[in-house]
């Protein structure tokens, strides 16, 4: 009976388990449904059905309302009581509290478009109400949930002391009038940002969202609403005394509470008359008859109102800056592009483009006027919806050439889908560092500055997943920028993000070569599978080389946009950047950057160096042994608690006269400003990751230095970059003393610490294929490397390590002994180091 019940379910049952469930049970889930459509067919469909069902019952609802609405305004006018609730309480409810009960039904999620279908946005009131309002207005009791004052909002929200968005809808009060056909019944469905970014909003001109104004703006162009037309119409309600229709029709689209500002009202001065047959109109159709339930604490906002945002000030601000960039150039940018070298901006500015007057306003503060190539190049073509593969040089832009469109987007989908039933994630970013989603935050936020009711937040490994699935919940976002694995735990372990994904309508992966490469390809695609195949994807990085192309396709739609600004037979690596390298034996290494360091330091007087180690572990020990030698330095590596990485990435990105040991974490998409050298020990994982590295210097088309310091037996690498402008630099003099000084430090370290560094040392070159091949040579090499590191003998590997990395049966490879491993666990120390040599294959972060 159960087997017979698993081959065949019931229709009507598998529908009540519900697709997922039944899916489980399955094994895996069909991949077909009722009627052949596919799984998102069928969620689509039943989503729809949902909706359609929640917007019959709002409009039964509304019929009721308007009815008792109807009765209230006869009684009145037939100057009859007004029919009271009996005293004893025992009666049907009341009209009056049927009314109340049913406009704060209306205040509910999702019942907005009963007001507001075709009145577009509402806003705040920016000052506070009137002592004159009538003695009909809501008190704050009477409000019904109903929050209408955002101060009143943001003070709620700064005294949780988190950053948290919070999600309000709210009605209320811009532009002057009590009634007129300017002034207009606004709804908007905002989150207030505790952070800087959301403070701004103060000012009256930014409480407008983008989407609002489209909104708005589309409102009135389906349904003109001319002075001489509302004049008209409320003449003729007048002569005829009492035509219901078109009052009902008037008080929907236009009345709006006596609620008004000081400031506001004097706009409207020149209404006087209309009104004036307003507030007539009003007093018989509005609160007045209907008691005080009715009472909306909004008015229409005036289309002039939004399209006069004053972007004057930043208009002149753009010529200046114009002017400027001409005098130094002597371009006058005819040829498309201003400046010199690949930080070559573009003649196009972001005013002048398709993407909201509150983004570029937020970007003109930012310090961005014009494009860079990179964006001038994309831009349109993203704003176009199509997708595209994006290749250019380090430190050019990407981030704001993908961030631009994916706010657009968000916009675009936020005005056009104004009732959504899930809160709908709209924009996916996805990047492989903590760090970097971070950064690429930050700087979403700091474009969303004027957008009111966009929320932004990161998915990434370190913090706690419970901690990421409350603020989801309590904190819904229509943007999100994540690490692949932490966004597949939410979408596998069920963190309801998958449905909320559902809606997405743009997928970006920055640094994509690095995202499609072996360690995360198997994370994106199962991403890629979960998204909805209907959506927009960019590709971004500054190196895309050709397997990469290939792949791309696992994420892109075939006929996707190509788009290079580097160019085929251009340099990779910014102009401006002096690269070197310096081959000698690695035992030396230690000494070679201490060196170099020291020679920097002295002639640089606002150094900020960053040296690339081969893995965490070396990093570390590269670390405590210059910090031991008494140098300014920082560490950061997978290996260090994510909390201590944010510190130390945020010093650097402000500090000057800093060193940053680092390994493979920062060398993508980290943008600290101003470093004036990037040394890489040892050969880097590939071409590209070198690229990457050396990118971390030079951006924005500065200056800055890169050198790379090799073995001999590294040399190779070279060949790979052939086509770049190394020089070779000439053995530094090293000193005797110095050398005694670094063994000296060196003796200090812990000895765990350096046989996991040698552990991590192993797994990373056996992870380089030219080196790894050989493996009784890789054996000999990390046997010097112990010794440069001052280790008496070579750590022993486990088998099973040894056996994983194909190092089983090479002599000089010891098993480590059962006593040892004993002895050495109860050591808390060491057992960390045991603990962290277990990582080591993926060493290089
Ligand atoms: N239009 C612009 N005007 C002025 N500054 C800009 C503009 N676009 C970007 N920038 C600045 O350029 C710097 C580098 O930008 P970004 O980090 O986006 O570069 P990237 O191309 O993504 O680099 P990477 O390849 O390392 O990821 C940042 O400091 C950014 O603020």
């Amino acid at each position: 009976m159960y087997s017979l019940f698993i081959l065949q379910p019931p229709k009507a049952l598998s529908n009540l388990l519900g697709t997922r469930i039944f899916a489980r049970l399955m094994g895996g889930g069909p991949r077909t449904f009722p009627g052949g459509i596919n799984k998102w067919q069928w969620k689509r469909l039943h989503e729809k059905r949902a909706k359609e069902k929640e917007k019959r019952l709002l409009d039964q609802e509304k019929q009721l309302y308007e009815a008792r609405i109807r009765c209230q305004i006869r009684a009145k006018l037939a100057g009859g009581p007004n029919p009271e609730p009996n005293p004893n309480g025992h009666n049907p409810m009341s009209p009056r509290d049927h009314i109340k009960a049913l406009a704060d039904r209306f205040m509910v999620s999702g019942a907005e478009d009963l007001w507001n279908e075709k009145d577009g946005p509402l806003e705040s009131p920016q000052t506070p109400r009137k002592s004159n309002q009538r003695s009909g207005s809501l008190g704050s009791g009477q409000r019904a949930g109903l929050i209408s004052c955002p101060s009143d909002l943001r003070k709620l929200v700064s005294v949780e002391g988190r950053n948290v968005n919070v999600k309000v809808r709210y009605y209320s009060v811009v532009g002057g009038s009590d009634f007129g056909t300017k002034s207009n019944l606004v709804k908007k469905d905002t989150k207030f940002r505790r952070n800087a970014s959301s403070s701004n909003s103060d000012d009256s001109k930014n409480l407008f969202g983008h989407g609002a104004e489209k909104h708005f703006r589309s409102n009135l162009v389906g349904k003109p609403r001319n002075e001489s037309n509302s004049k008209k119409m409320i003449g003729s309600i007048e002569k005829r005394g009492f035509n219901y229709p078109k009052m009902r029709r008037f008080w929907k689209n236009e009345s709006s509470s006596t609620d008004s500002d000081d400031d506001e009202e004097e706009k409207f001065d020149s209404d006087d008359d209309m009104m004036e047959s307003g507030r007539r109109l009003r007093n018989v159709g509005s609160s007045a008859a209907l008691g005080e339930y009715d009472l909306k604490r909004t008015k229409r906002v005036p289309l002039k109102e939004l399209e006069d945002i004053d972007f004057s000030e930043e208009v002149e601000f753009i010529r200046n800056e114009l002017e400027k960039k001409k005098k130094l150039t002597g371009n006058d940018g005819d040829n498309g592009e201003v400046g010199e070298g690949e930080w070559l901006l573009s003649n196009k500015r972001f005013d002048e483009c398709d993407i909201s007057p509150l983004t570029v306003k937020a970007l003109t503060e930012a310090g961005y006027v014009q494009m860079t190539r990179v964006q001038g190049a994309t831009l349109s073509v993203c704003l176009e919806g199509k997708d595209a593969l994006v290749k250019a040089k380090t430190g050019t832009g990407k981030s704001a050439a993908f961030l631009l469109p994916a706010i657009e987007s968000v916009l675009k989908a936020t005005s056009s889908d104004t009732n959504p039933r899930v809160n709908p994630v709209y924009v996916l970013i996805l990047c492989p560092t903590r760090e970097l989603a971070s950064q690429i935050a930050a700087q979403a936020i700091a474009m969303l500055k004027y957008h009111n009711g966009i929320g932004v937040q990161t998915l990434v490994g370190g913090t706690r997943f419970k901690v990421d699935k409350k603020r989801l919940e309590s904190d819904p976002c229509q943007m999100i920028i994540a690490t692949p694995g932490r966004l597949l735990d939410h979408i596998e372990n069920r963190g309801g993000l998958s449905v909320h994904l559902m809606a997405l309508k743009m997928l970006i992966l920055d640094e994509a070569d690095h995202l499609l490469d072996l360690g995360f390809r198997k994370d994106v695609e199962k991403i890629v599978d979960c998204l909805p195949r209907r959506r927009q994807s960019l590709l971004f990085s500054a190196t895309i080389p050709k397997e990469v192309r290939r792949i791309s396709q696992l994420v892109l739609k075939r006929e996707h946009a190509f788009i290079d600004t580097v160019g085929l037979d251009c340099v990779e690596t910014p102009e401006k950047v002096k690269q070197s390298f310096l081959v000698i034996q690695h035992e030396l290494h230690f000494q070679v950057v201490h060196h170099l360091l020291e020679e920097h330091i002295k002639h640089t007087s606002d150094y900020k160096v960053i040296v690339f180690c081969s893995s965490g572990m070396v990093t570390s020990l590269f670390y405590l042994l210059l910090r031991e030698m008494k140098m300014n330095v920082r560490e950061m590596h997978s290996r260090k608690p994510q909390l201590y990485r944010t510190r130390v990435s945020d010093e650097f990105r402000e500090s000057k006269r800093l060193v940053l040991i680092t390994s493979d974490v920062s060398s993508r998409g980290m943008n600290y400003p101003d470093v004036t050298l990037v040394i890489q020990v040892g050969i880097p994982s590939t071409r590209e990751q070198y690229i990457h590295r050396l990118g971390r210097t030079g951006r924005e088309g500065k200056d800055g230095e890169g050198i790379l310091l090799l073995a001999p037996w590294e040399g190779y690498f070279l060949d790979e970059l052939k086509d770049l402008p190394l020089e070779k630099v000439p053995l530094p003099h090293l000193e005797e003393k110095s050398k005694l000084k670094i063994d000296n430090s060196l003796s200090k370290i812990d000895s765990s610490i350096k046989e996991a560094a040698y552990h991590a040392w192993l797994g990373y070159y056996n992870s380089i294929r030219k080196i790894g091949r050989d493996k009784t040579t890789l054996v000999e090499l990390a046997k010097r490397f112990c010794d440069s590191i001052g280790l008496q003998q070579s750590p022993p590997l486990f088998r099973r390590t040894a056996l994983k990395m194909g190092l089983k049966g090479i002599p000089d490879l010891k098993a480590p002994e059962v006593s040892s491993i004993h002895e050495r666990w109860s050591d808390h120390e060491t057992r960390r180091g045991w603990l962290q040599r277990l990582h080591i294959f993926h060493p290089s972060y």
